[in-house]
């Protein structure tokens, strides 16, 4: 795993436009390996966006972002680097949970054992030889952890993993993020789930309409700040 507290993922000045108009507009951030990396924004602020620049799913229009120092748009990082879950986890409605994590790991060049291992890591074991498309919302969420933990990556980043989950559910991906982070990881995740947020992450990043609004450690923040009082009162601030 990469040493504590090095940023394993540099994102610096990113702009990404569409059509002209920019998604996401001169960000910079990094996320730390041994820490669990926040990203919060209001709909559309361009968190998914950012994410895809960062994993290489998408090509910056200007400014690079930095996996492990090296850029990504020059070698996008494998399976044993970088875990990726951005919605939809592109598994085919027809296929069992266990087929699709299996040719995942033949494409990735991983090891077939790794599918049961990672079937057992997000408790889907015993759906595995069910069919994608009778998977709940939660299930799917699981499946797109398990094809992020294929490769046994020290980065993982994930976006609005949380999404569907029961109580339960979010108490799990808790763990598991804080246990990659504790062996040394690192996890970038996007989450609405701000009052969650605030027992799962060590750093915060909070952009809207693109920008940087906040980065920093949840531990430089008053502690009788909610982390609800501050997403809203930066949101608010940057509105026009
Ligand atoms: N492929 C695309 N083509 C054109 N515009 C896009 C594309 N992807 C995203 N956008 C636009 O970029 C902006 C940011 O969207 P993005 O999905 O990154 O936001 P988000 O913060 O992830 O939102 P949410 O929390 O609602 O998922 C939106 O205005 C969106 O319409």
């Amino acid at each position: 795993m990469t040493h504590q507290g090095t940023a394993a993922i540099a994102v610096e000045g990113l702009t990404k436009s569409y059509g002209g108009t920019p998604a996401v507009t001169d960000l910079t951030f990094t996320a730390r390996a041994g820490a669990v990396t926040g990203f919060f924004g209001p709909n559309g602020a361009g968190k998914t966006t950012a994410l895809k620049v960062i994993v290489g799913l998408a090509k910056a229009t200007t400014g690079r972002v930095l996996v492990n120092g090296t850029p990504v748009e020059r070698t996008r990082p494998d399976a044993r680097t970088l875990g990726v879950a951005i919605e939809p986890c592109g598994a085919h409605p027809g296929r069992t949970g266990r087929a699709h994590l299996t040719s995942l790991a033949a494409l990735a060049g991983l090891p077939r054992r790794r599918v049961a291992e990672v079937l057992e890591l997000v408790e889907l074991d015993r759906a595995a030889g069910r069919r994608v498309g009778a998977y709940s919302m939660g299930m799917r969420q699981r499946l797109g952890l398990a094809a992020a933990l294929l490769g046994d990556p020290a980065i993982l980043v994930l976006d609005e993993p949380a999404n569907g989950l029961d109580p339960q559910g979010i108490r799990w991906l808790r763990a598991l993020v804080r246990e990659h982070a504790a062996a040394g990881g690192t996890v970038l995740l996007s989450s609405h789930l701000l009052s969650e947020a605030a027992h799962t992450v060590d750093d915060l990043v909070v952009i809207d309409r693109g920008r940087l609004l906040h980065a920093g450690p949840l531990s430089a923040l008053d502690p009788a700040t909610s982390l609800e009082d501050l997403f809203f009162d930066l949101t608010e601030r940057s509105a026009p």
